[in-house]
């Protein structure tokens, strides 16, 4: 995979406008559309995500100020798109540093929506703080009329500033909506109201920008911790789409070219061709492949019978179970271990 470059920290921070009776939030920014740049006002098209840098998006709200003391800081300025596991490990460590700062109430995270639900999960999932952590994207760039990035970005910095929103694990911001990272999903191309928890549910919307919650505090079932401090890669976790017809050697060519891991994005209820699944046997036996059967329909759940290293992906859609299935296989999980984790009913592995 390419390695991009990770910027240092680069810290904006407008000491002036320090407010001691306000919380702390800092800001990691990594690029994609809220902070992208179009050449006219009306393109929320073929623009450059990840152009403008994090104090630009901070100069643009300066209500942000009136909420906390909000720092940034330049972790990478990238389309979601080309976000790698070295810039998620970076920046999971930063925000844990920065968390485990008493004068930290919380961060922000400026993303691009393609792939935000990887990196909203990742974070989740690798985070240990009660302290809340937001994750918030736009889907106009920066120069559009009506853009959502300034808005969106102060939703979220007044959600990760509120007590109410501390102990909920990481949350997603778009569109007034607040939806844990653990599930949200983009589930439109274009649309502004595109991050949906369909199943599950919103855990909360946001009045005159101020956080309204529908339910106290609570964790997905099953959510599992995993320390990666540490970790400077993770191990090759690839997903497959499953249709008719489908070409049972792709498999092979990810395990030669290797992946550790498959996900199988499956027909209906994970179902998979009969040759692809004989293909998929050998590869388990001969190389040890971890396999997690998820869904192409992005709803419902998954369950196998849970034989020889194929694990469930429950209701985890395929981009979410293939960041869990990375993180577990770098810590080795064993086979019965992957089972505990996948099941989700469960206690899993604890850290
Ligand atoms: N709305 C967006 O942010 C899309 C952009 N291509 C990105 O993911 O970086």
């Amino acid at each position: 995979a390419p390695t991009l470059p990770i910027i240092p920290h680069q810290l904006f921070a407008r000491d002036t406008s320090f407010n001691s009776s306000l919380p702390n939030i800092t800001i990691f920014a990594t690029g994609g559309t809220i902070a992208g740049s179009a050449s006219s006002d009306t393109a929320t098209t073929g623009y450059t995500a990840g152009a403008l840098g994090v104090e630009i998006l901070i100069d643009a709200v300066p209500a942000l100020w009136n909420v906390s003391n909000v720092k940034g800081v330049q972790v990478a300025n990238v389309d979601s798109g080309s976000i790698t596991p070295e810039i998620l490990l970076n920046l999971t460590s930063l925000i844990q540093e920065a968390l485990d700062d008493p004068y930290c109430q919380g961060a922000v995270v400026t993303h691009g929506t393609d792939t935000l639900e990887e990196s909203a999960i990742f974070l989740d999932l690798t985070i240990k703080s009660e302290k809340p952590v937001v994750i918030v994207g736009a889907m106009r760039p920066a120069t559009a009329i009506s853009a959502d990035g300034p808005m969106n970005l102060l939703e979220a910095v007044t959600l990760a500033a509120s007590p109410d929103a501390r102990g909920r694990g990481a949350m997603v911001v778009l569109n007034d909506r607040i939806a844990s990272a653990f599930y949200a999903t983009k589930t439109h191309s274009n649309s502004i109201d595109t991050f949906k928890a369909t199943e599950q549910g919103y855990l909360g919307f946001f009045l005159d920008t101020k956080p309204l919650f529908y339910y106290p505090p609570v964790l997905p079932i099953g959510y599992a911790y995993f320390n990666v401090s540490g970790a400077t890669e993770l191990p090759e976790v690839d997903i497959l789409f499953g249709h008719q017809v489908l070409n049972p050697k792709l498999a092979r060519a990810a395990v030669q070219s290797g992946a550790k891991g498959l996900v199988l994005a499956g027909m209906g209820a994970g179902g998979w061709t009969t040759a692809g699944t004989d293909e998929i046997e050998k590869l388990v036996k001969e190389h040890g492949t971890q396999v997690v059967v998820s869904s192409r329909t992005m709803g419902g759940f998954v369950q196998t019978d849970g034989t020889g290293n194929m694990y469930s992906g429950q209701d985890l859609n395929p981009q979410k179970a293939r960041i869990m299935l990375q993180l577990a296989l770098y810590k080795g999980y064993s086979s019965e271990q992957l089972a505990t984790l996948f099941d989700r009913n469960g206690s899993p592995p604890s850290e």
